[in-house]
């Protein structure tokens, strides 16, 4: 039975099947927010830190060939995560766990380079082993827990106290921060109360496949575009002056992901954490992922999933503003330097409104050459 079932019915094994309203009982006051929720735990941080996460990379520790290749990736993705949950099978899902402990332990990732993990799902067999054994063991090299199918604040309380828990146990010195992933239509109609549900929150993926299947959406991929979500031009006039259905019309393809995009973003601007564009399945197809995670990061979103090596070149160069854009977010600052008023610049009409998208422009690429000198050598040369 689903969740929402459950809860509709007011039944069914998920303790924490509740409505909002209740929820709300659960939450903390406003003072009581950045209290530990364990005593020995450590204080939650009063803002999510803006580290370079433009790639998510997902590697299989169970699979030794990927496990290999992990200390070659420091450095080249801003985040390397060592997936538990799906594309695990049942079996490997021990030897997931335990390959993740051991590279943890082995790999030093450096300043640039965090270390995440998606755990299984709540609902899981696994997933209590996956936090006792992560968090005791390797906790203090773990940035984040990604958290899947997350269908409602109540699930991120869970995890916050639990974790809280396991960091005072395990003498874990800074907390572990957690990410959501979008993929229910419940959770998509609570992303906002799942964006501020804990100071833990560090941002929220769109998982388009679980996202799709929940929704009963008819497409069978995961993430990217459907070649019949279009709108066609409308029909032109024959010799009789009536609409010609019979002619040419061209057709263009929409983003299935807009609004659910547009929404996550929203919800992680008012809480201050940060949007990410899920996986691009279609590992050969670079353009077409190259052209999704830019609908993302045009839209807000900081990064995007890499399943495959081939991904993290693509979000590198999408995720990190061109160039162009930061010569003209520069240009922007020195004709308006406090941001006030209205100048011209190449006949476009710039005031304290497009002053602040440049500044957002600038502050991330200031942010991501520090880490980066061959980004840091094309800004200088803008
Ligand atoms: C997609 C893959 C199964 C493709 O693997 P493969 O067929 O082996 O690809 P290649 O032959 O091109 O691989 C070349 C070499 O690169 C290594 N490799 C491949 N992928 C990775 C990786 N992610 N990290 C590190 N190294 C990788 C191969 O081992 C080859 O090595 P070698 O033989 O030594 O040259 C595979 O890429 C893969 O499994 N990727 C991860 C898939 C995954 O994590 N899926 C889950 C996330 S998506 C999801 O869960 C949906 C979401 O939740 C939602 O609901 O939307
Ligand atoms: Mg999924």
């Amino acid at each position: 039975m689903s969740r929402t079932r459950a809860a509709l019915l007011g039944c069914g094994r998920y303790p924490y099947a509740v409505s909002r309203e209740d929820s709300s009982h659960h939450m903390r006051s406003a003072k009581d927010f950045f209290a530990p929720l364990a005593v020995g735990a450590p204080t939650p941080v009063t803002e999510v830190p803006a580290r370079p996460s433009r790639m998510i990379h997902f590697f299989d520790p169970s699979n030794p060939k990927m496990a290999a290749k992990v200390p070659d990736m420091v450095g080249v993705s801003d985040v390397l995560l060592g997936n538990l949950e799906d594309a695990v099978v049942a079996d490997k899902k021990e030897a997931a766990r335990e390959g993740l402990v051991t590279i943890a332990k082995e790999t030093d990732f450096g300043e640039h380079t965090q270390l995440w993990t998606r755990i299984n799902s709540l609902d899981s067999p696994w997933v209590l082993d996956d936090l006792t054994r992560l968090v005791t063991e390797v906790g203090d090299t773990l940035d984040v827990i990604m958290v899947p199918k997350v269908q409602g604040p109540e699930d991120i309380h869970y995890i916050d106290r639990i974790l809280a828990q396991l960091e005072a146990k395990g003498g874990v010195q800074r907390p572990i921060l957690v990410h959501a992933i979008l993929e229910t239509a419940r959770g998509m109609a609570n992303v906002e109360e799942i964006a501020g549900a804990s100071p833990r929150m560090q941002g929220i993926s769109l998982g388009p496949a679980d996202l799709a299947a929940d929704r009963r959406m008819k497409t069978t991929r995961v993430g990217g575009g459907h070649p019949g979500y279009l709108v066609r031009q409308d029909p032109a006039k024959g010799a009789d002056g009536a609409p010609d259905y019979q002619g040419e019309r061209p057709v263009f393809q929409q983003d299935l992901w807009h609004y659910t995009i547009a929404r996550m973003v929203d919800a992680c601007a008012m809480h201050g954490i940060f949007p990410f564009y899920g996986p691009f399945g279609d590992i050969k197809d670079t353009v077409a992922c190259e052209d999704q995670f830019r609908n993302a990061f045009l839209l807000g979103c900081v990064g995007a999933w890499s399943l495959h090596p081939v991904q993290i070149e693509i979000a590198k160069k999408v995720f990190s503003p061109s160039a162009e854009d930061v010569a003209h977010a520069r240009r922007v600052k020195e004709a308006m330097p406090d941001g006030r008023g209205a100048v011209m610049i190449d006949g476009k009409m710039e005031d304290d409104a497009s002053w602040k998208q440049c500044m957002v422009v600038l502050e991330l690429a200031e942010r991501l050459s520090a880490n980066d000198p061959e980004l840091a050598k094309m800004y200088e040369e803008a």
